[in-house]
């Protein structure tokens, strides 16, 4: 079977679940896709992880309310090991990065990280990544009876539902006590939607000008329209923006429904981490700029003028 660990947040399946599912689909890896749900009060994850996969395997125990790369290295190699899985696919994420070398620790595997294509060979199972802050591409492969990748969020599209729901069953863990301890979390209260899980992205530029017009162009606009907020690396750099908002080849992959690009040039390590979006709108004021060459809506004109008036427009 191909083993894909669920990502899941609030009681909601994560869209890297459903990215790592067509990664599955395309890896060309014998056996049936099946999900891993693990947590606590997981029921309605599962049912969700069902419309995508050929089974969903549910570890809903107390033991596995919060994350702990001990307790899941182990939850994961167990059930990797009893399915005989040919391969392993965990999220790019900072948890998923952190336990996954551990899975591939404990079932002897060869272990590819943050992969951004899968595509196999016979056995062998052949990837992309980045390498080198981006600067390169590089092709690895790897063979066994087994392989543990990490998939880059924002690499693949997510899958859309199977033709019929996966069967659900739970699972028993031989787990671990663990040698470390959440004692406490402070979640930032943001109302506005992750880069990773909009369906929206508005990104402003250096051509927006400064942080303050960033707030109020960008941030401004993306509320309105309920979209996240992503920068890009120029605007990071000068300290405007949180790394978490820079999407590109050094930051985020994104591929949402609509992508607004706000004084933004188009360089080629910003567009390889957007390029896939479904619409690009873009609008800057130098009609050579790059982005125009990727963009589905251009508008050449001064994001000054444009963008108060999309706001406007938006509150409507
Ligand atoms: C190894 C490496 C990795 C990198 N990784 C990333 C990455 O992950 N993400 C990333 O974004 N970049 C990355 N970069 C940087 C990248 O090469 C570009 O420098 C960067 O993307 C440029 O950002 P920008 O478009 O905001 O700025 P600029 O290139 O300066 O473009 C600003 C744009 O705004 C337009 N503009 C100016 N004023 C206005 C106005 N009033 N109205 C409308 N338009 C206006 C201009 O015409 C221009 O096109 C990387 C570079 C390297 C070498």
């Amino acid at each position: 079977m191909i083993l894909v660990v669920a990502e899941h947040a609030g009681g909601k399946l994560g869209k890297s679940t459903l990215e790592m599912v067509t990664a599955a689909r395309e890896s060309g890896r014998e056996g049936p896709i099946t999900l891993l749900v693990l947590g606590q009060g997981v029921a309605d994850v599962a049912t969700e992880a069902a419309a995508v996969a050929d089974q969903v395997l549910v570890g809903d125990l107390p033991a596995l309310a919060q994350y702990n790369p001990e307790v899941w290295a182990a939850a994961v190699a167990q059930i990797a090991r009893e399915g005989e899985a040919s391969t392993v696919l965990i999220g790019g994420s900072r948890s998923g990065r952190e336990y996954a070398p551990r899975v591939a620790v404990k079932l002897d595997a060869p272990y590819l990280e943050d992969v951004i294509r899968l595509s196999a060979e016979g056995d062998v199972l052949q990837a992309q990544r980045y390498t080198f802050l981006a600067r390169v591409t590089e092709t690895v492969q790897a063979s066994g009876p087994v392989i543990v990748a990490t998939v880059k969020p924002g690499s693949f599209a997510p899958a859309a539902p199977a033709a019929a729901a996966g069967e659900q069953y739970d699972i028993e863990l031989d787990l671990p006590t663990s040698r470390t301890e959440i004692t406490g979390k402070s979640v930032e209260k943001s109302s506005r939607v992750a880069l990773s899980e909009a369906e929206v992205i508005v990104t402003g530029g250096r051509g927006v000008g400064s942080p303050e017009n960033f707030a109020q162009y960008v941030e401004g606009l993306a509320d309105n329209i309920g979209a996240g907020v992503g920068a890009t690396r120029a605007v990071v750099d000068a300290g405007w923006r949180p790394y978490a908002e820079q999407v590109g080849q050094t930051g985020k992959t994104v591929q949402p429904k609509a992508y607004i690009a706000l004084g933004v040039s188009g360089a080629v390590q910003h567009l390889s981490g957007m390029g896939k979006s479904k619409n690009i709108i873009a609008i800057n004021k130098d009609a050579e700029a790059p982005i125009f060459k990727v963009a589905d809506y251009g508008i050449v004109g001064d994001v000054n003028q444009i963008v108060p008036a999309l706001i406007a427009a938006s509150k409507k």
